[in-house]
């Protein structure tokens, strides 16, 4: 089919009437080089689906606002490319960045950041499932994580420096030298509100230009949707809960814990307690970018939370090198982080995702908060001892749930667990 083409008229047409040949020829018509002239079996259908595409290519051609539009963009502007994705990545990290680094300032911290921070996960969540699933989503979940660490660790480090300059340049301690750099801080938050507003226009560009489809019929967000969660869903929920108490409270907690156990310095303490983050910064991307190469997430969240028991076992049944242990907590859990949270899109319809995220986070914090004043208790009560079975207990039941997740996964032919190039061949069945 690759010669040139009249079409009746005898006008010459350009390279697209070779794809309309090809199109046309695979819907069984038959060109005949050179005159443009079509013998159609059966003859009206061929010619009807020769009217389609001319009318495509006449609108491609015309350069209608909508359809031209893409084929002309450079990569940057172009949402269905890669540049433009990493564009739109940039401004999701940033997004965090800013707003994480602000909420380590809070005298809130570490749970009441609930307002700004939660909702800013949520929305960044569903971001980063819209824009990158079936792509690199799980390297995603990754490098947003990674860049919220690094937020707060950039933050933890210059607040100190910065209060002291500003407490030397207004000549006093106090609440003014503390509102002034809670002012400095708080700039980053409008770098935060510039990414969102950038990231809102750019979605909706996106939407517009690639016809993506939204509220289609019957497709209406409702808050009861959370009825109709499936199994899996409710599992990768208790899995989050079970496994974040056993995690963030015993960081909250954590630097008397090395301090009374191991003997540990304060400044010591200090350090060992916040290697979880640090380890997490840099190996979130990693591990996102591994889960992604190979798929099988229900595996790999198996994996992080068997490692992440190992880890407190070790803390509360040996004296060994607590190092150890918190660098095996600090993989573990960057490794469940880059691997859980992508689970949730694959058991939700897009339009639910806001609700799914949103649920998760609440239910995440809601066991935080009452786990958190659970442990309070037994450490005033019981010691340290019953706070690490308390918190192996937690984890286990984790495990139990991943266990559960990966049966139902099978026994419903679930996608959860699927490799990397299953995947790969679905989304190529859905593309043809
Ligand atoms: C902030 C939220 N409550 C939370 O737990 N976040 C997870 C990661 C969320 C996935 C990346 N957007 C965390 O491990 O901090």
């Amino acid at each position: 089919v690759g010669v040139a083409a009249r079409d009746p008229p005898g006008r010459h047409v350009s390279a697209r009437s070779h794809v309309i040949g090809v199109r046309a020829a695979l819907r069984g018509v038959c060109i005949r080089p050179g005159l443009g002239v079509v013998t159609a079996f059966p003859f009206q259908s061929a010619a009807r689906a020769m009217e389609e595409e001319e009318e495509e290519a006449r609108a491609l051609l015309a350069g209608g606002p909508d359809q031209a539009a893409p084929r002309a963009l450079p990569a940057l502007c172009d949402p269905s490319r890669l540049a433009h994705r990493l564009l739109v990545l940039l401004l999701m990290c940033f997004l965090g960045f800013a707003i994480f680094a602000m909420i380590i300032l809070l005298p809130f911290r570490p749970r009441l950041n609930g307002i700004g921070g939660e909702s800013l996960a949520v929305a960044q969540n569903t971001y980063a499932v819209s824009w990158f699933k079936g792509k690199e989503l799980n390297l995603v979940f990754g490098l947003q994580l990674s860049m919220a660490r690094i937020g707060s660790t950039v933050n933890m480090n210059l607040m100190g420096w910065l209060y002291s300059k500003i407490e030397a340049l207004l000549g006093s301690t106090g609440h003014t030298t503390l509102g002034v750099t809670l002012m400095i801080g708080g700039i980053t938050c409008v770098l935060s509100l510039i990414c969102a507003l950038a990231l809102a226009y750019l979605d909706q560009r996106a939407e517009r230009i690639l016809h993506k489809e939204q509220g289609k019929a019957g497709e209406v967000i409702k808050l009861t949707d959370v009825k109709d969660f499936s199994l899996p869903l409710w599992l990768i929920f208790i899995i989050c809960v079970c496994y974040y108490v056993a995690v963030f409270p015993f960081i909250g907690l954590g630097k008397v814990f090395f301090t009374e156990k191991f003997g540990f310095s304060s400044q010591a303490a200090s350090a060992i307690n916040s290697v979880v983050y640090v380890i997490s910064a840099p190996m979130s991307p990693v591990f996102g970018l591994l889960v992604d190469k190979t798929g099988r997430n229900i595996i790999w969240v198996l994996c992080a939370v068997a490692a992440t028991l190992v880890s407190h076992m070790m803390l509360a049944f040996t004296m060994w090198n607590p190092w150890i242990a918190m660098c095996l907590l600090g993989i573990s859990y960057s490794l469940l982080a880059c691997a859980l949270w992508p689970m949730v899109a694959f058991v939700v319809p897009e339009h639910q995702l806001g609700t799914a995220y949103g649920f998760m986070q609440s239910i995440q914090n809601l066991g935080l908060a009452i786990i958190s004043i659970i442990a309070g208790m037994i450490l005033d009560s019981r010691g340290y001892l019953f706070l690490e079975v308390f918190f192996i207990a937690c984890v286990s039941l984790s495990l139990l749930s991943v266990v559960l997740l990966y049966l139902v996964n099978r026994a419903q032919g679930g996608n959860l667990n699927y490799s990397a190039r299953q995947r790969e061949e679905i989304k190529l069945s859905h593309t043809e």
